[in-house]
């Protein structure tokens, strides 16, 4: 790391545990993975623990080491205490999204792979062959399991697979604010439920995250012993977001402003630093992610430098997985994403992050901007507001964010003449999706964003009619109903089907006319299953096997997934 968060002045180089920490490990990380110095949570919690196996709760910002920093210590003991019957887990390490468990799979591979006799680590999440994955756990002897927590409690639901569970020695709470928030909380207490009991088996816990809430959940007791120790790289006074990072926001008077600012920023950031830009581009829904990555692979395809990803929930997991090598081996592009990578992922290099639309609350915003100026590099991160929106910066004054330092009006009024035949090139079924998510996302928020359901709908047609849409797209009056919004006028409410055999994208278009207006539903190519993906994309991994999808419903109540921000105030 070059930077002075990840490294200080102080920090030791590894060699300094020689004798303490295991010394396969050490290679590994030494000549490995070419680490010459501890960060400052990887030194403290190597240094300051009582023990390799004491209980701990570990916050450091953002991109600063802690997967390294939570593995060390469990492998270390591990290794130490040998006795392990074949086929028995140690080591269990919950995380809330799928692609970072592959991560901290990688990370684990890399940090044993000088050690003399391989050590097995597992990856248990979903949207992959449950059955495939648990021969290979039954058959193979997986001393580390990197998991998600639904498809964790399908392999516990198992007895006989929960057996192999018995002699845990480690479990490790990876993001674990967000782990311990409602959104997973009944699968975490499952899952609890099923291990053998912390008081019996006195298992090691270690809870890690960049951002701690004052309070957090009730089950902490149940994963980390009274007396635990807690250790923070982080000033309790300033914000857990990388010093170095500098955090401007655009506020914009309507919805119907956004993309074209946004591909105003974009082309002001990209020009300011044509070299090596490796952008995220965060969106608040799933169909919202899919919408601005259909429109600006149109428009930045003139730009032969500039390569053009996404992710989010409604992928397939292959695609997901490959997606994420790729940008993670890419020297520069654009990534539109959704929260399945907002927290936690390690992409090298990313010069900036946009955030466009409301994250769930300040700490997720937090996490989102640490995606760049990790491991020591240099990064810029951008919000990008409606008028509307903008209480979430003055709810979170606390976050180090100053008004965008150019004017930047004029390229956003010039960027509507390359925007507007853009949205018009695209296929209604993807705007048709992101409309109906807009809509189930910002019902969400009606309060804060001081709206009346009549005022949302009318927003949201503004929307429709900013993305190329001639008239408010169809919605399944099941949905509208499921969002809260029959009977509020301006909706073109019809009866949306699903394709025969069960697919989403069929469907027969009878549209029953616009509440209150009775018009007619211009557009085919609806989903019957739209809704807004819980509230935002990504943020539980359930068990599915189905790529995340549907977890949301019409989007008008939270999704099984979801979860407002703390206290059911986002963003508060
Ligand atoms: N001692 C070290 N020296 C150099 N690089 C390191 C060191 N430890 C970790 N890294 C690298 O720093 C980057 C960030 O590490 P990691 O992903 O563990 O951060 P994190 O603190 O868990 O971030 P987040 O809060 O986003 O989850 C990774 O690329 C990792 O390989």
């Amino acid at each position: 790391m070059a930077g002075t968060d990840a490294i200080d002045n102080d920090a030791q180089r590894w060699e300094t545990l020689q004798g303490k920490l295991h010394d396969g490990l050490l290679r590994g990380v030494r000549d490995g993975m070419g680490y010459e110095f501890m960060s400052p949570v990887q030194q403290k919690v190597l240094t300051e623990l009582p023990n390799f196996h004491s209980d701990c709760l570990v916050q450091a910002k953002t991109g600063t080491g802690k997967t390294l920093a939570f593995l060390l210590p469990a492998l270390h003991s591990l290794l130490t205490q040998p006795g392990l019957q074949k086929g028995q887990v140690a080591i269990l390490i919950l995380s809330p999204t799928r692609e970072l468990a592959l991560q901290i799979a990688k990370e684990c591979d890399s940090v044993t792979a000088n050690l003399p006799r391989k050590l097995e680590c597992h990856t248990a999440y979903g949207g992959t062959s449950k059955e495939r994955d648990l021969n290979k756990f039954m058959s193979g002897d997986p001393k580390i399991v990197v998991a998600t927590p639904g498809r964790l409690n399908d392999y516990l639901s198992d007895e006989y697979v929960a057996g192999k569970f018995d002699t845990i020695r480690t479990l490790i709470l990876d993001e674990a604010d967000q782990m311990l928030e409602a959104g997973f909380l009944v699968a975490i207490n499952e899952i609890l439920s099923r291990l053998p009991s912390k008081a019996k088996a006195q298992w090691q816990g270690m809870c890690f995250s960049a951002t701690m809430p004052q309070k957090i959940s009730g089950v902490l007791p149940k994963v980390l012993k009274q007396g635990h120790t807690h250790l923070s790289t982080v000033d309790p006074n300033e914000t857990p977001t990388i010093d170095r990072v500098p955090q401007h926001s655009i506020v914009v008077s309507s919805a119907a402003e956004v993309y074209n600012t946004l591909w105003a920023v974009l082309q002001t950031e990209y020009e300011a630093q044509p070299d090596n830009f490796k952008a995220i581009v965060f969106g608040t829904t799933a169909n919202g992610v899919a919408l601005m990555h259909s429109l600006f692979s149109t428009l930045l395809a003139s730009n032969n430098n500039i390569k053009v990803f996404q992710l989010q929930s409604r992928l397939s997991q292959n695609i997901r997985t490959r997606t994420t090598a790729e940008f993670k081996a890419a020297p520069a592009g654009v990534m539109f994403a959704s929260d399945v990578i907002g927290r936690g992922m390690d992409f090298p290099n990313v010069s900036h992050v946009f955030q466009v639309g409301l994250p769930s609350n300040g700490d997720q915003y937090v996490h989102r901007v640490g995606r760049t100026a990790r491991a020591g590099n240099e990064g810029r991160a951008v919000i990008l507001l409606t008028e509307r929106e903008s209480f979430f910066l003055r709810v979170n004054k606390r976050l180090p964010i100053s008004p965008y330092p150019v004017d930047i009006s004029a390229k956003a009024a010039a960027s509507t003449l390359d925007v507007i035949p853009a949205f018009y090139a695209l296929d209604e079924a993807t705007k048709s999706k992101a409309y109906q998510a807009w809509l189930g996302f910002h019902k969400m928020f009606t309060k804060q964003l001081q709206l009346s359901n009549e005022g949302l709908v009318q927003e949201a047609n503004q929307y429709a009619s900013a993305i190329g849409c001639p008239e408010p797209p169809l919605i399944d009056k099941k949905i509208v109903g499921k969002m809260g919004l029959k009977g509020v006028r301006g909706l073109n409410v019809g009866h949306v089907e699903s394709a025969p055999g069960g697919g989403r994208g069929g469907q027969s278009s009878r549209g029953q006319g616009r509440q209150g207006r009775g018009g007619q539903q211009p557009n085919g190519g609806n989903k019957s299953n739209g809704g807004s993906q819980g509230i935002h994309d990504g943020r539980v991994e359930k068990n599915g096997t189905n790529g995340g999808r549907g977890r949301g419903g019409g989007g008008g109540g939270r999704g099984r997934g979801g979860r407002r921000g703390r206290g059911g105030q986002p963003s508060a």
